[in-house]
């Protein structure tokens, strides 16, 4: 469903010169697949999710999504997928509903099928509380839900998700993992990065741990913590990654 191979990322940045955030990339997340993507601080997540959603594009490599390429065919690409980005801007005067509507509205979803759509979304992400709150009003938890409700209008195949519990209450995370498990179970594709551990373990088929721009382990949980002899992903982590480099 996502395959990604050799992915490399320069940036130049005045003073460091060229920057390699990203260098060889390679794998593949399967169709009905949750993939999870950890790394420290720095490690390239945001810059790998954002290439894979064509937000932004490569130096070097390939990627092919639901079929499409990302290079040539963005916009293809684009409709199969569900992109929530840390820093996905929502209009402030709009309400949930309405930001639901006007982004539901790019995809020439018909009235009927979009009212549908957005009673299912606020249900499950248990948004009627404050549905007609303009966002400018809402929590950071409320935003959060609405930016996911904006990328899930229309029905995408797959969903990548960057940080997408980062700074919520527990209450408001277990929505969002409950909405993640709930669209595998429809067999939906998820690839997330996440720094909170449990989270991963409870809810990754795969897990991909990058660090300074490289993917250094791929596996299932099981699989690597065979492969390292550490009974948690805490510990495998670490195993993994330098322990000075690590902010978590
Ligand atoms: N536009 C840019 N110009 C120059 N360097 C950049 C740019 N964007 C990212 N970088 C650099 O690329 C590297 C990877 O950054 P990225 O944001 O992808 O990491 P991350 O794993 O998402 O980190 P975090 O967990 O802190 O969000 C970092 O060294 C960062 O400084």
């Amino acid at each position: 469903m996502i395959k990604v191979e050799n992915i490399q990322k320069k940036f130049y940045d005045k003073k460091s010169g060229d920057i390699y955030a990203l260098d060889d990339i390679s794998f593949d997340v399967n169709e009905g697949e949750i993939f999870g993507l950890l790394g420290p601080n720095g490690a390239g997540k945001t810059t790998l999710l954002r290439i894979i959603s064509t937000i932004m594009g490569q130096t070097e490599g390939n990627i092919t999504i639901n079929g499409f390429n990302s290079k040539n065919q963005p916009e293809e690409v684009k409709k199969s997928i569900g992109f929530l980005s840390g820093n996905t801007k929502l209009y402030k005067k709009l309400t949930p509903v309405e930001t639901m509507r006007f982004f539901g509205g790019f995809y020439n979803i018909n009235k009927r099928v979009m009212n549908q759509r957005i009673e299912e979304i606020l249900s499950s992400l248990d948004m009627h509380e404050f549905k007609d709150k303009i966002v400018e009003k809402l929590s950071t938890g409320q935003v959060q839900k609405t930016s996911i409700a904006r990328c899930m209008m229309h029905d995408p195949k797959i969903y990548i998700l960057d940080e997408p519990t980062l700074g919520l209450d527990i209450l408001t995370s277990r929505t969002i993992v409950d909405f993640i498990k709930k669209e595998k179970e429809n067999n939906k594709t998820i690839i997330f990065s996440t720094h909170y551990m449990e989270e991963a373990d409870l809810l990754c088929d795969r897990i991909g741990l990058i660090h300074k721009g490289r993917l250094v382990e791929i596996g299932k949980l099981e699989e690597l913590k065979e492969k390292t002899g550490k009974s948690n992903i805490r510990d495998i982590f670490l195993f993994y990654i330098d322990q000075e480099s690590v902010v978590l």
